[in-house]
């Protein structure tokens, strides 16, 4: 696989193993695709610019840590996926990261969002997607998530339990409305990517899996079955995500395979053929330069030619066919500015050291590093350096041990407190995965572009976390207002 060129990167061989902070010929960018977004590079002083703006001058104004969002490779990235898949539907996966601009900005690029929880809906509304094409997800969806999907009239409803096809008719009736309904597999792929983001193989709790069990059917065909027999329940297809942070496409192939398979027992059984398929998310991004990414046309041709090659073998029509990108349209796009706070050099066995840099997020402005063990790179971004390089831990300054933002990079010897440093990659599931740990308030999204920024997500106060608490007296449970589910 080659490195992607989908947000028009510039000097892209010159990535090398050469620590990008050391001071280059003016011509020569080092921080460039698949790892940097399109606008990042080098001044000739050394400092580092995005979207046309310093990142001392960001740090002056927005203060950091913050995450810094590249417009425009936002959406070059989501149009390339559109253009690559042209004749399919392309969803934005909103749990990569979402908010009103971002929703703004992919309506106006004719993508379609997939949203999994009501707080994600609302969001999506709220940045004026039609909720025709919004597509629910979600393996607990709530009474009240489905209702006011039901209500608004959100496209597809992916089901993803016989609890929730119950739940479904009954509001259906009630609202006197027919949704359409497509149903989510799991197709027993085993994908190349961390168990914890994995969701294709069978013991875990997404989907109808494809596989016969004890009752001697799969329990996707029973699934299938009881949404074709229900008169409240539009049918339109079958859904399957295999995981995410996937680099092979042979993954998305076989997934095609099993469920236009299932597609043709379906219509073996009832006489009918479904619409559509939808074969989710999980394009892989590059974190490191370990990591090489394929471009979203590769990807999309080698997933069609296997979709055509498979339904006119098995006699299908070739179904409406969807995909689900979230990370590979909004990872890159995304760089966190830290500011460096303490460097302790620590002697490890047989006397060599590992230089702990400290900034000023850690864990709770992205999760990825302690949860998956998910690697991470940096450069100092202030300034460039002529001294020797060093093997360093960026860490953050929570009180736990994991900690870690970056688990192992070479940073200037001479890396000192006040120097800023840039961690690509940043955009997907960093601020959508942040917390208050420590009651650290979550930074803010700025978007950058053409030498202008504006705050998309303001940064949080401890103000705002005080805001939260309640003095209220001890109530009898009589009392409480009743849940509305
Ligand atoms: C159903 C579904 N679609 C799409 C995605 C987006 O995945 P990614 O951000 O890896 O493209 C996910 C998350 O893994 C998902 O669960
Ligand atoms: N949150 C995961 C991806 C899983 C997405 C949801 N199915 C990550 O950071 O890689």
């Amino acid at each position: 696989m080659t490195h992607s060129h989908v947000a028009g990167a510039i000097h892209a061989d010159a990535q090398s193993l050469r620590p990008s902070w050391l001071s280059v010929p003016d011509d020569v960018n080092v921080l460039v695709a698949p790892l940097w977004s399109s606008s990042v590079h080098r001044l000739p002083d050394g400092e580092v610019e995005v979207g046309g703006i310093r990142v001392s001058e960001l740090a002056a104004e927005v203060d950091t840590p913050a995450y810094v969002l590249d417009e425009d490779d936002l959406r070059q990235r989501a149009r390339a996926f559109r253009d690559a898949f042209a004749g399919w539907s392309v969803y934005y996966a909103g749990k990569s990261f979402l908010c009103r601009a971002v929703v703004e900005w992919l309506v106006a690029d004719g993508l379609n969002i997939d949203v999994c929880t009501g707080g994600e809906l609302e969001i999506a509304l709220a940045g004026g997607a039609d909720p025709a094409r919004l597509a629910l997800h979600g393996n607990n969806k709530s009474v009240a998530e489905l209702r006011r999907a039901l209500e608004v009239g959100v496209g597809r409803i992916v089901v993803d339990s016989f609890d929730e096809i119950d739940r479904l008719e009954q509001l259906a009736a009630e609202l006197s409305v027919r949704p359409q309904v497509m149903l989510r597999v799991t197709t027993g792929i085993e994908a190349h990517t961390h168990n914890y983001i994995a969701t294709a193989h069978e013991d875990q709790k997404f989907g109808f899996s494809l596989a016969v069990n004890s009752t001697g059917r799969s329990p996707a065909e029973r699934a299938l079955d009881r949404c074709e027999e229900s008169a409240a329940l539009d049918l339109i297809g079958i859904h399957s995500h295999i995981g995410s942070q996937i680099f092979e496409v042979a993954g998305f192939e076989q997934a095609a395979r099993r469920t236009l398979r299932a597609l043709a027992d379906f219509r073996d059984r009832h006489g009918r053929e479904l619409a559509e398929l939808d074969l989710g998310g999980g394009f892989g991004i590059a974190y490191t330069t370990q990591d090489s990414p394929a471009d979203p046309a590769d990807l999309a041709a080698g997933i069609r030619r296997i979709v055509e090659l498979e339904s006119a073998a098995l006699g299908l029509a070739v179904p409406a066919m969807s995909v689900e990108p979230g990370r590979a349209i909004s990872g890159p796009s995304t760089l966190l500015l830290y500011q460096v706070g303490t460097v302790k050099p620590v002697e490890l066995d047989g006397g060599k050291l590992r230089h702990y840099v400290s900034v000023d997020g850690g864990m709770s402005d992205n999760i990825r590093p302690a949860l998956y063990a998910a690697a991470y790179s940096c450069t100092l971004a202030s300034r460039t350096s002529d001294a020797e390089p060093v093997l360093a831990r960026v860490v953050g300054k929570h009180c736990e041990g994991g900690d870690i933002v970056v688990h192992d990079e070479f940073v200037p010897a001479d890396i000192a407190p006040g120097d800023l440093l840039a961690v690509p990659g940043a955009g997907a599931y960093s601020r959508s995965m942040a917390s208050n740990y420590n009651h650290v308030p979550r930074p803010p999204v700025v978007a950058v572009k053409h030498g202008q920024w504006r705050t998309l997500v303001r940064r949080e106060t401890v103000a705002d976390l005080l805001a939260l608490e309640v003095d209220e007296p001890y109530r009898r449970q009589t009392d409480a207002q009743p849940k509305n589910n």
